[in-house]
């Protein structure tokens, strides 16, 4: 079997990547996920300025005797813009396809990141995260429908339609899938969405020390791992039913071949690892790439269009 792949018209190797934030910080981590079997790669989501973020401890595996996920507040810690625009212009695209994601704390930081991406003419592809749940005062766009569609239409007018991405939050009524993608939509130049981000504000307690175990936000983050599958593969097959001429990248509980191939069945055309990265390191790549092509050797299928999408209802 063949794990080959194209996202937007663009040849990839296979279709795991890291999600946004997770080894992908500064440039010792890029050039590992460059040098990784991964088909593709993200930058941390980016602010204009450098950020430090919140206060540590700030990530936790949640362990109990056997890790589930992951709670965070890392508050945004990048090294700001001009860092991951250099980058870059100094990224070796026939190696694999990179991807710029941009978290804006104002719609005129957003407008400022696009275009200057737009005057760079770079060959990455931009992921806009509208859902960054650890910025304390700021409300995540993902959420605010409003706010969403104005950002949607500066970003998009902005970026003078040039194809881009956005990176949604975990929605839980089908009444918010059905108006966030009619929104969507509404913008042909969002040629994909990666669904999902962590769902935010869970709250992690320990019951030795009767505490938190995360600092920031009394000990509120963001959920990743074994505990958000269920939701991300909803929304991805949420997102693929509501917005036919979109890609989407499934993000959220995959650690295997397993979850990669169930991402796929639901609709996602590439799929991201977090937690599971987080945890293993860059080499996790070369082992859900075995595990996704043993599962498609079992299954009788050659290439990833055998089943990508051809989720069964009863
Ligand atoms: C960009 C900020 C994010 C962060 C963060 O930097 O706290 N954590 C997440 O789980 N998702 C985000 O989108």
């Amino acid at each position: 079997p063949s794990l080959a792949t194209t996202f937007l018209d663009l040849p990839l190797t296979n279709p795991l990547m890291n999600a946004s934030g997770v080894w992908c910080s500064v440039a010792s981590q890029l050039e590992a996920l460059l040098e990784s079997e991964s088909g593709a790669m993200v930058t941390k989501s980016c602010t204009l300025e450098p950020r430090d973020g919140n206060p540590e401890p700030r990530y936790r595996v949640l362990d109990g005797n056997k890790p589930w996920g992951s709670i965070n507040s890392m508050g945004l810690p990048n090294e700001g813009f001009p860092y991951y625009l250099r980058y870059t212009e100094r990224h070796d695209y026939e190696t694999k396809p990179l991807f710029i994601s941009i978290s804006g704390l104002t719609l005129d930081d957003n407008l400022a990141m696009v275009d200057s991406l737009k005057d760079a003419v770079t060959p990455a592809i931009l992921e806009v995260n509208l859902s960054c749940p650890n910025v304390p005062g700021k409300a995540q766009l993902g959420y605010d429908f409003d706010a969403m569609d104005t950002l949607l239409a500066e970003v998009t007018s902005g970026y003078g339609q040039r194809q881009l991405g956005v990176k949604l939050p975990p929605y839980f009524d089908i009444a918010h899938f059905d108006e966030a993608a009619a929104i969507l939509n509404r913008y042909p130049s969002v040629a994909f969405v990666t669904c999902i981000n962590s769902i935010g504000n869970a709250l992690a307690i320990d019951i030795n020390s009767e505490s938190v175990i995360i600092k920031p936000k009394d000990g509120f983050g963001g959920l990743g791992g074994d505990y958000v599958l269920p939701t991300a593969l909803a929304n991805v097959n949420a997102f693929f039913r509501r917005c036919p001429e979109k890609a989407v990248i499934g993000c959220g509980g995959v650690k295997s071949g397993q979850e990669a191939f169930l991402h796929l069945l639901a609709g996602a055309t590439l799929v991201q690892m977090g937690t599971a990265l987080y945890e293993e390191g860059p080499g996790i790549f070369a082992r859900v790439k075995a595990e996704l092509l043993s599962i498609m050797a079992q299954k009788g299928y050659e290439n990833l269009s055998d089943f990508q999408g051809k989720l069964k209802t009863l």
